[in-house]
């Protein structure tokens, strides 16, 4: 699954760089260059910033590979989400004779969608410890004393999986979220799209990106587990923005009533390859 996410996000960014831009090679250029940082892997950078010494000896020659980022070039290719995106943008169907409606205006009317989505950022925030900041000036936070210049870590995955804040907190249990809108609830209980003027500027994009691909995967696909006796493995793995520990792989097939629709995706893409 990680694959085709990674491809939607990147679709996305891209086209929004090369809606506002028009100059279609500065998008290419953006998504190479994010590939690219991705790929060198969020602990080995966070080691590298924390301890120097991997600095001075080229830690896993990160250095060197951060300096060629902007000469590495890629095949650019077009992929099922390029489709959907093309067809979502020229052909814009309607759900209600049968066919489906990509429209983020609906998203609003789906709150257990919604709380699905929230209660999936608890258990698992994207960023555990937030993002660092230095304090610029003396302060106190919870009572302590904090120098100019410190660096203090939120642990926001403890908060949200906190015994005391949270009802049966390892149950997965959206109806908690039902009646919040956006990501984020009152006070620090919830934050996993951080709090306060240096917040998540991005939070309503991921909202509804993350909202309209999961619709679209569950109204036009049966999902099944690859192995139906066992669970999918949900620890967590290391990195910068929490990955899973395990892949996630999945089976799907098309739901019934969708044929047809899948059908024109399926179409257009090859016209394409
Ligand atoms: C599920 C998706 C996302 C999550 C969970 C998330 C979470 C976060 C968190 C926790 C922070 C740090 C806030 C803090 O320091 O207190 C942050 C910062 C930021 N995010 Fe996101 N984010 C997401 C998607 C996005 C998207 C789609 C964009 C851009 C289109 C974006 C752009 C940014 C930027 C620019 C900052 C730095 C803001 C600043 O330092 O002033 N994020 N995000």
């Amino acid at each position: 699954m990680k694959s085709t996410f990674y491809d939607l996000t990147i679709n996305i960014m891209t086209r929004m760089i090369e809606v506002m831009d028009k100059d279609k090679e500065e998008g290419k250029r953006f998504r190479e260059i994010l590939y690219d940082t991705v790929s060198l892997g969020g602990d080995k950078i966070i080691l590298v910033d924390f301890i120097p010494f991997f600095k001075w000896i080229g830690f896993k020659g990160i250095d060197k590979r951060m300096v060629n980022l902007e000469e590495k070039r890629e095949a650019k290719k077009m992929t099922m989400i390029d489709v959907l995106l093309l067809l979502q943008q020229n052909e814009p169907l309607d759900l209600r004779r049968g066919k489906i409606l990509m429209n983020e205006s609906d998203l609003a009317k789906l709150s257990y969608l919604h709380a699905i989505i929230v209660e999936t950022i608890r258990l698992y925030p994207t960023g555990p410890l937030l993002v660092p900041h230095e304090s610029s000036s003396d302060c106190v936070i919870g009572g302590y004393h904090i120098p100019r210049g410190t660096m203090p870590f939120v642990n926001l995955w403890e908060t949200q999986n906190d015994p005391k804040l949270w009802d049966e907190l390892n149950k997965f249990k959206p109806e908690r979220f039902e009646e919040i809108e956006g990501g984020n609830k009152d006070g620090f209980m919830l934050m996993p799209f951080g709090t306060g003027r240096r917040s998540c500027p991005g939070e309503g994009l991921a909202m509804r990106v993350v909202g309209l691909a999961l619709r679209f995967f569950i109204q036009c696909l049966e999902w099944y587990r690859v192995n139906e006796e066992e669970m999918v493995d949900m620890t967590e793995g290391t990195g910068l923005v929490f990955p899973r520990k395990e892949r996630l792989e999945a089976k799907c097939r098309p739901r019934g009533d969708m044929l047809n629709l899948l059908a024109q995706i399926v179409k257009f893409s090859f016209s394409f390859f």
